[in-house]
């Protein structure tokens, strides 16, 4: 199969990457069932690159019922070491404004429906999620940010994302208390899909593209789908200018990362006593570990 060490995930309005060339699909399966669609290889300027919709290319999936595990899987199986996200957020902050760009550091946990790990079933492990995205690919972001000076755009390097469950938008008490938790923007996906990237020792940053200023603001419209929409179609313009710019400088540079090595004081089972069944299922992860323990 091919290698592809950059994998792009497209969120809300992201459903594709216009100025990906040589463009082919192809289906993975993985031990965790199918991915959200298939994955789309091309390159990017002169990269190959996997990009998939995360909601399907169709937004079939409610953020709940996403395939998170079977999404970071089959960007595993291509060989994929730094994921570059791509996501629809609101706003928390007053100084974080509709169309800006926001390259979190941070998240906070509100979901409480998803399975947010590739391990149990015989096999434990806990990774260090003190910092959940990768610094040297945020940074890469945020200089390919800086570097297109987009017009009316401010970028905020650093940042809060709190993930909540969805799919209804939250209340205002609730986002009055995430604000007074420091909180800097707001979504539903990034978090679960940042642990399993870790799990997976894949690098990940998020692009988080503000389309609204969710429901606290008092000169301000509460978030609705209409409003996201329509900040959306401009965001996805700049996501697409930034990833691009991001993969030049990332393929140029590859870093190394911290994440890249995250299982190795993380698993607490002796390998050799996995069932069978759990060790088939987790082979991507493994191997590179079972040998050390022989
Ligand atoms: C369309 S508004 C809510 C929706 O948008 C964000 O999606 P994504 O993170 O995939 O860009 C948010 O997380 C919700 O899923
Ligand atoms: N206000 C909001 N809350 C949760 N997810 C969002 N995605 C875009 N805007 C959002």
């Amino acid at each position: 199969m091919t290698t592809v060490k950059i994998g792009i995930i497209g969120g809300s309005g992201l459903y594709k990457m216009d100025a990906l060339k040589d463009v082919r699909e192809v289906s993975l399966d993985t031990p965790f069932g199918s991915p959200s669609d298939a994955l789309i290889l091309g390159t990017l300027e002169g990269t190959e690159v996997a990009f998939l919709a995360r909601h399907g290319r169709g937004h079939h999936f409610l953020p709940t019922e996403l395939p998170f595990r079977a999404n970071i899987h089959a960007l595993k199986q291509l060989g994929v070491e730094y994921i570059i996200s791509a996501s629809a957020v609101g706003s928390l902050k007053a100084e974080v404004k509709p169309l800006d760009l926001v390259i979190p550091d941070q998240f906070i946990d509100r979901t409480k429906e998803r399975i947010a790990t590739f391990f149990g079933e015989g096999i434990v492990a806990h990774v260090a999620f003190g910092d959940p995205i990768c610094p040297q690919l945020a940074n890469i972001l945020g200089d390919a940010v800086a570097s297109l000076n987009l017009p009316e755009v401010t970028l905020h390097r650093g940042g809060t994302y709190l993930c909540m469950e969805g799919p209804a938008f939250s209340t205002k008490a609730e986002s009055n208390l995430y604000r007074s938790w420091g909180a800097t923007v707001i979504g539903m996906t990034n978090l679960t899909e940042a642990k399993l990237a870790r799990e997976a020792e894949i690098a990940y940053a998020t692009l988080a593209l503000v389309t609204d200023y969710d429901c606290w603001h008092p000169d301000h419209d509460h978030v609705t789908v209409e409003m996201v929409i329509k900040n959306l179609h401009h965001n996805a313009i700049n996501a697409q200018k930034v990833i691009q710019e991001t993969v030049r400088r990332l393929a140029a540079n590859p870093p190394v990362s911290a994440a890249h090595s995250a299982l190795k004081y993380a698993i607490l089972t002796r390998l050799d006593s996995v069932p069978v069944a759990t060790k088939e299922k987790l082979a991507l992860f493994l191997k590179k570990y079972e040998e050390v323990e022989k």
